[in-house]
């Protein structure tokens, strides 16, 4: 155990950096959590890439990295509910003329608070601590006053008091949502949009919706992936139960396993590449892109299923998968990806598939000169990410309306390029880990109204034939959602050109 005293959650304090301002020291982890807000804010960075990092660098672990981790991606995640909260306990002071750095404390302290139940006295004595060593002195009464006030209504209550105030006819579930499950009003108006689209009925939707924001914020489970031929699922289940736990199958994926606790960074297998991080709805539109229905010879008169192609590859756990199953197969993958470093991480994704089946090309998809050459093509096109805000805690803050318009004509452009690229027959799986219809039914139907040499295969069929427990989906456009089904909200339409 490092030094200092327990607090209320059973951790460490005291174990941070002394204080030059005269008060205890801070917490490690509430500074590292606040330091990783404070870069999110100031420099566009990503707290699941700067936490991981600095938690390293610090020497943070075990419960006092879990303790940092829950309170940086909650705090973050909740800001909007936390915000609504706070601005009923600053009396006349509008949290916009707070200092960003006492806003931001003053978030962290209710997520412990209201989101992870520590005791009062520990959340604030801890918040104070980290306001006097990152703000100075000034401000520690005004957050200590404030904190002391937001812990005398439960969160429940909060709850409520929220609903009544924001919606109180109960004629704007967007409103009210938007503000107790915490994401922008757009997003939350795009979801409820989007749930309809996919066969939801309107007089359901509200209930749904609070379902799937709720979703949202709830940090997703790890799922590994035993790639096929690289590892068996039975050996890579062996090596999680030596390292961690017994891990459960994965529900819908036989490739899947989901380890439940464990840095999965530590086994062998995922080490070498041969299994990998990636959601089971990742996993399951990959296996229905092998398994889809081809038509026709392939344009060489050769073997009819010997060409691959994944149009933007990056980071690669499509590719290394796709891979994998491209191996056992005879066939050869050709992975793209337009950023340079993104490739170099597809590079390392199918390190464990032998030599002469992946081939990587770093170029835009758009310009890729290969007519009818491929018998099957993935477009996971870049998106907005909206299927995945779980594992993103600030995507939601950051990505705006404005993002749709550039992203829907790449979305596009790259969906054209790839039917151009594949061979009579053949068969492109348009994927995007957004439900957002402008980036999913949208352009597929755009696409669709051009084109007089594409028809739509029915996803829904072929993704419950290669699932091992039936999705319930209704076709043709296959939609995945968290809070169904326990993945990131995938999109899949399948198209076979003609
Ligand atoms: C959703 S990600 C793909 C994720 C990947 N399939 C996986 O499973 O790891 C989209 C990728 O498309 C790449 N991209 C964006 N524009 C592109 C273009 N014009 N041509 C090729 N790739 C592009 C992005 O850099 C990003 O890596």
């Amino acid at each position: 155990m490092s030094r200092g005293q327990r607090d209320g959650s059973g951790r460490t304090r005291g174990t941070g950096p002394r204080s030059g301002a005269g008060g205890p020291a801070p917490d490690a982890a509430r500074l590292a959590a606040y330091e990783v807000l404070r870069r999110v804010a100031e420099s566009d960075a990503y707290a699941n890439l700067v936490l991981p990092g600095l938690l390293r660098e610090r020497g943070i672990t075990g419960r006092d990295a879990a303790f940092a981790t829950e309170l940086t991606y909650g705090t973050l995640r909740l800001r909007a509910r936390y915000d609504a909260v706070l601005s009923r306990c600053t009396r006349d002071r509008a949290l916009s003329s707070l200092d960003p750095e006492v806003l931001e404390l003053l978030r962290l302290g209710t997520h412990q608070i209201l989101g992870m139940r520590v005791p009062v006295h520990a959340a604030v004595s801890e918040t104070v601590a980290l306001t006097r060593e990152v703000a100075g002195p000034a401000p520690t009464g005004m957050v200590n006053g404030v904190l002391r006030t937001v812990s005398r209504t439960a969160p429940e209550a909060w709850l409520e008091r929220l609903v009544e105030e924001t919606d109180p006819d109960g004629t704007d579930p967007v409103a009210r949502l938007s503000v107790t499950e915490s994401h922008p009003e757009w997003i939350t108006r795009a979801l409820r949009q989007s749930l309809i689209a996919d066969g939801t009925e309107p007089a359901g939707a509200d209930a749904e919706l609070a379902d799937l924001l709720a979703a949202d914020n709830v940090p997703a489970p790890v799922a590994l992936v035993a790639r096929p031929g690289l590892v068996e699922v039975a050996d890579l289940a062996a090596e999680c139960a030596r390292e961690s736990r017994e891990p459960e199958p994965g529900r819908w994926s036989p490739y899947a396993l989901i380890p439940g606790s464990g840095d999965p960074g530590r086994l062998g297998a995922v080490a070498r590449a041969a299994a990998g991080v990636q959601d089971e709805g990742s996993q399951l539109v990959t296996l229905a892109l092998a398994e889809a229905p081809l038509a026709g010879p392939a344009v060489d008169g050769g073997a009819a299923d010997t060409a691959w192609l994944d149009l933007c590859a990056g980071p690669g756990g499509k590719a290394a998968l796709l891979g994998a199953l491209a191996h056992q197969r005879g066939t050869e993958l050709l992975a793209n990806e337009v950023a340079p470093h993104r490739a170099g991480l597809v590079r390392g994704a199918v390190a464990a598939i032998p030599a002469g089946t992946v081939e990587i090309r770093v170029g835009d998809g758009r310009e890729l000169e290969a007519p009818g050459r491929f018998d099957r093509v993935l477009v996971d096109a870049p998106c907005t990410g909206l299927g995945a805000l779980r594992r993103r805690p600030e995507a939601r803050w950051r990505r705006t309306p404005a993002d749709l318009a550039p992203l829907g004509t790449l979305q596009r452009e790259l969906l054209a390029a790839a039917l151009d690229a594949t061979r009579a027959g053949g068969v492109v799986a348009y994927v995007t880990c957004s439900p957002h219809i402008a980036e999913t039914q949208l352009v597929v139907d755009d696409t669709l109204r051009r084109r007089d040499d594409v028809e739509v295969l029915d996803a829904a069929e072929i993704l419950r034939g290669v699932s091992r427990t039936d999705p319930l989906l209704s076709g043709p456009y296959a939609q995945l959602w968290p809070h169904r089904h326990g993945t990131d909200a995938m999109f899949l339409a399948l198209l076979r050109r003609t």
